[in-house]
């Protein structure tokens, strides 16, 4: 059955954490085999996908992060479009905007989920319905955190984060984050966490069961005590300052502080909502940071947005 044409879609796509990341050592290919258990929070980007009538992509970002984006072909979500577009042929082209809400190089996936959420926007847009599976397959070309951001929730990542399965996890967590100013490289992050281990000592990556019973009960105490990142030493010795970051939360009575993903965002994990916005404030008050947010999770991935009622 055909869809009917669309001018324009948004999608809207979230910011991912990682509340386990195992390592293990390099493998031939430069990128670490992982055990990551991915939650998605409601911090989000939307993308919408304008049509055009040439077979151009452009992109345009606006919001919170904007300048810190690229808008060459640099840009993931260029880049997702163009594969799209190669792998099944398209003869159109699209313009796309991002509302950027996610911080840049932050540990948080950004880049990711704005590719994810372009290729949810161009399928939609040109017509292909191609199955989830299909989208999965275009998201690992693209990087390691972008099938991820399709489907969202609380999943397992293996291989390098690419493959994923759905995890069980009970209730909703209250999860605050600080956001540092300038980012930090992923490369990077993993190159200095290879600097500071012994790999001949390094363990196939695992995920924790503490960490998978403590998300089927839903229980943030329980949860608090198996949060885990292996990359967190590693964002440490390349920034010192966020120790301090990290031990303000606690000292304000988060359950938990840790860094995200390959950092610099710090979150924190708090007992309800009302804890979330006591230690928000404390965080923004403090001069630790460059900007505080507050989200939930887990969340759905990329999503399309219903269409605006015209009057
Ligand atoms: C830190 C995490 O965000 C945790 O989920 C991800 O592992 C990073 O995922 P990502 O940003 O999508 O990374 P990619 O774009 O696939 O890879 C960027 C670079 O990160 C390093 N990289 C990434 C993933 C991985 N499993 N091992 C790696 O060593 C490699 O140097 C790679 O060239
Ligand atoms: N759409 C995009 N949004 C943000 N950054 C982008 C985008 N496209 C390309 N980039 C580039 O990618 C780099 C990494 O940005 P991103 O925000 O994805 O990092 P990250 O959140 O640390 O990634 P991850 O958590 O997946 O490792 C940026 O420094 C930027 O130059």
């Amino acid at each position: 059955m055909r869809v009917p044409p669309l001018a324009s879609v948004t999608v809207r796509s979230p910011a991912k954490i990682n509340l386990g990341l195992s390592v293990g050592a390099p493998r031939s290919d430069g990128f670490h085999p992982l055990a990551t258990v991915y939650q998605a929070v409601a911090l989000y980007d939307d993308v919408t996908a304008t049509v055009r009538d040439d077979t151009d992509i452009t992109v345009e970002v606006v919001g919170d992060f904007a300048v810190d984006v690229p808008t060459d072909d640099s840009n993931l979500a260029i880049r997702a479009a163009k594969l799209l577009q190669t792998e099944y042929d398209v003869e159109e082209g699209v313009d796309l905007s991002i509302r950027k809400t996610i911080p840049v190089a932050g540990g948080m996936a950004g880049g990711s989920t704005d590719a994810a959420a372009t290729l949810v926007a161009c399928n939609r847009l040109w017509g292909l319905q191609l199955a989830q599976s299909e989208l999965q397959h275009v998201a690992a070309e693209l990087g390691s955190d972008v099938p991820f951001c399709l489907v969202g929730h609380t999943a397992l990542g293996r291989g390098r984060g690419e493959q994923v399965t759905e995890v069980m996890s009970r209730g909703t967590f209250h999860w605050v984050f600080a956001i540092a100013d300038g980012g930090l490289s992923t490369p990077a992050v993993y190159a200095e966490l290879d600097r500071l281990r012994p790999l001949r000592r390094v363990e196939p990556p695992e995920v924790s069961p503490a960490l998978l019973s403590a998300l089927l009960s839903g229980q943030p105490a329980a949860l608090a005590v198996a949060l885990n990142n292996d990359l967190q030493a590693a964002a440490l010795s390349l920034r010192p300052e966020l120790a301090a970051t990290l031990q303000f939360g606690l000292d304000q009575g988060a359950l938990a502080a840790l860094v995200s993903g390959s950092g610099p965002t710090c979150l924190f994990l708090a007992a309800d909502s009302r804890q979330a916005v006591d230690l928000a404030v404390e965080l923004a008050e403090s001069s630790l940071c460059r900007m505080v947010r507050q989200a939930e999770g887990p969340v759905p991935g990329a999503r399309i947005l219903p269409a605006p009622i015209s009057r």
